[in-house]
């Protein structure tokens, strides 16, 4: 067996962390060869909360799980960690954006990214989900200037795995046989969830999904403003934000990560290149293949006068939301 992992959760005492941490106990993100230690961070007053989830996960008995430190100490949670999951943050309330939680949030993207920078390895990979996912992973990156940018990604696979959901049950098929559905830029209201180069499989055979369903109009329309909209709707039903399917979706990044893709494509929030007439400097989510624990953008797709318009739009939020939290953080 290898030599056990640490790996950190922050918001360990919170909802997503509940079906998170089980998730990487397990084997289900790291893999079933792979001991995991985990760390757990969160705030002073949740420490009580979190004895109760230490009790929880040592009642699972979970052969892979090598042992837990449960802190309010980020340098202590953070030290010699080789994952991050950076989930610690508001969520937000019905009638809300998620930038709305900018000015709460960011600064602790701020100190983490601090925490980060002084004691964890320099090859950590790390997964913003605390929203505004992209704009927190931005800054945590600024504030850790030792670590590698490309080390830095905020969640877009919960949109991803929703949009893969929509399509598959508009088409009938199982969701393993859609693929290649992209989203676009930021996790938010503005995002462009992308099913022009989607591939699905029907009878064994592959198509692309824009001709297996041959409706553009719930293409640019419909299909689009759900996913856009699916956050919101899980509030609006629940009171509170998803967070079984966010765990769901950050333990695929994560595996995806660490254990590759093949020629999949899986979305994430990555630091921009430019690529595709992006904004540089702000983290936008592009369709990435994943080989040896280094993600790659897809290169060489057409974007089509409408994908201009929608990734246009998204990157502009995501310049401003750079600009705001720059404000916040001076
Ligand atoms: N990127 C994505 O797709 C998604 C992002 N989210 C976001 O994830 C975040 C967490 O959501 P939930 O688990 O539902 O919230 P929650 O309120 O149940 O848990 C958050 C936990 O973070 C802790 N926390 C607050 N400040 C902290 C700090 N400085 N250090 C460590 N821990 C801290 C809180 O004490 C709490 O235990 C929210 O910002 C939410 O909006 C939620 C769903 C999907
Ligand atoms: O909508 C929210 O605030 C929580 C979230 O990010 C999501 O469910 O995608």
């Amino acid at each position: 067996m290898a030599e056990p992992i640490k790996v950190v959760v922050t918001g360990a005492a919170g909802q997503i962390a509940y079906s998170l941490l089980y998730q990487i106990a397990s084997g289900a993100v790291f893999g079933p060869e792979q001991p995991v230690f985990l760390h757990l961070l969160d705030i002073g007053p949740m420490m009580g909360v979190l004895e109760g989830v230490v009790m929880e996960l040592a009642d699972c008995a979970l052969p892979l799980l090598a042992g837990v430190l449960p802190t309010a100490n980020p340098e202590e949670a953070f030290k010699d960690v080789a994952a991050a999951f950076l989930v610690g943050a508001m969520p937000r309330k019905e009638g809300m954006e998620r930038k709305d939680l900018l000015s709460a949030n960011v600064r602790i993207f701020k100190e983490q990214g601090q925490a980060l920078d002084k004691v964890a390895r320099k090859d950590v990979k790390i997964l913003v989900v605390g929203n505004p996912a992209n704009t927190n992973a931005l800054i945590c990156s600024k504030y850790a200037p030792s670590i590698p940018k490309e080390n830095f990604t905020a969640m877009t696979r919960l949109d991803q795995n929703r949009a893969q959901a929509q399509l598959a049950a508009k088409l009938g098929v199982r969701v393993q046989d859609v693929k290649n559905v992209i989203i676009w830029g930021n996790h938010s209201s503005t995002q462009f969830p992308d099913a022009s180069n989607a591939v699905v499989t029907v009878n064994g055979a592959q198509k692309p999904v824009p001709a297996a369903l041959n409706d553009d109009e719930f293409l640019k329309s419909t299909f689009v403003t759900t996913v856009q909209k699916r956050g919101a709707a899980v509030i609006a039903a629940r009171k509170m934000s998803s967070a079984l399917s966010a765990a769901k979706a950050a333990s695929d990044h994560m595996r995806d990560w660490f254990l590759g893709t093949g020629d999949r494509w899986v979305s994430m929030g990555v630091v921009s290149d430019g690529s595709y007439g992006t904004p540089r400097d702000v983290v936008f989510s592009f369709p990435v293949t994943v080989s040896n624990g280094k993600w790659k953008i897809v290169e060489g797709l057409t974007i089509s006068d409408f994908a201009r318009k929608m990734i246009d739009a998204t990157g502009k939020e995501l310049d401003e939301e750079k600009n705001d939290a720059l404000e916040v953080c001076k």
